[in-house]
């Protein structure tokens, strides 16, 4: 792996101080960080303030904010924290945006010069990211389905939008299929396993193991859909 990314990201400013300082130590490519999800930050200012202290631990190392809006409930817009952000993180480099509001990513992608890397992470929607100016894609799914969204970004590249629009739409029929079942973290893994053959165990709780049966119904989708 020629980059490596750590995400430091904690319910307390100290722990990803000590994890950001552990990242630079060891000569991670970046950090990342997610707005803490338990005392949830309530403007975009207090969220800079939070995301500063944490990226001034390791200022030599290229500083990526994490957006998951569905996950951390944080409900400040991206283009929000943003705003200024590399006056108070000179070492700002960009923005894993795992949200679905593309408002707020297009707006995200018109105020970033251009050194900052736009991410997105939305894997079913990763076309219309793409379209809105996404530099690349970081997602869950690309664990087991990278090659073909290689695919789909070479084709969105060279123009040849039928073609990425064909891949666009055979990931989502595999994960409309998973959902279906009830796709979550634990069902993700276990698909994971099922398409790469290695043996990864089971989830960390509170996440659940994935029931068998409909792993092996989703691998077997995969399977149908992909080769
Ligand atoms: C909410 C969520 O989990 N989003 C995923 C997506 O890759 C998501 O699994 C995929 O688009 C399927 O909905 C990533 O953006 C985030 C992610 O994988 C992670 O941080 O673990």
């Amino acid at each position: 792996m020629d980059q490596v990314i750590v995400h430091v990201g904690c319910m307390s400013l100290k722990d990803s101080q000590e994890l950001a300082r552990h990242a630079a130590h060891i000569g991670a490519s970046g950090i990342a960080v997610i707005a803490p999800s338990f005392f949830k930050p309530s403007t975009a200012e207090v969220l800079q303030t939070f995301l500063q202290e944490i990226a001034a631990v390791a200022p030599t190392l290229p500083f990526y904010y994490y957006h998951l809006p569905a996950v951390t409930g944080v409900k400040v817009p991206a283009r929000e924290v943003l705003q200024n952000i590399e006056k108070l993180i000179p070492s700002f480099r960009g923005v894993k945006f795992s949200g679905s509001d593309l408002l707020d990513f297009g707006q995200c992608v018109s105020c970033s010069p251009p050194h900052w890397s736009l991410l997105y992470g939305v894997d079913e929607q990763l076309l219309a990211g793409l379209v809105l100016g996404a530099h690349g894609a970081v997602g869950s799914t690309y664990n087991y389905l990278g090659c073909h969204i290689n695919n789909l970004i070479s084709a969105f590249n060279r123009g040849d939008l039928i073609q990425a629009r064909s891949i666009q739409f055979q990931l989502q029929e595999l994960l409309s299929y998973a959902i279906k079942l009830g796709f979550d973290l634990g069902v993700n893994k276990q698909l994971m396993i099922e398409v790469s053959g290695l043996s990864l165990g089971p989830p960390r709780l509170p996440v659940r193991p994935c029931p068998h049966p409909h792993a092996k119904e989703i691998a077997h989708k995969h399977q149908t859909i992909f080769l």
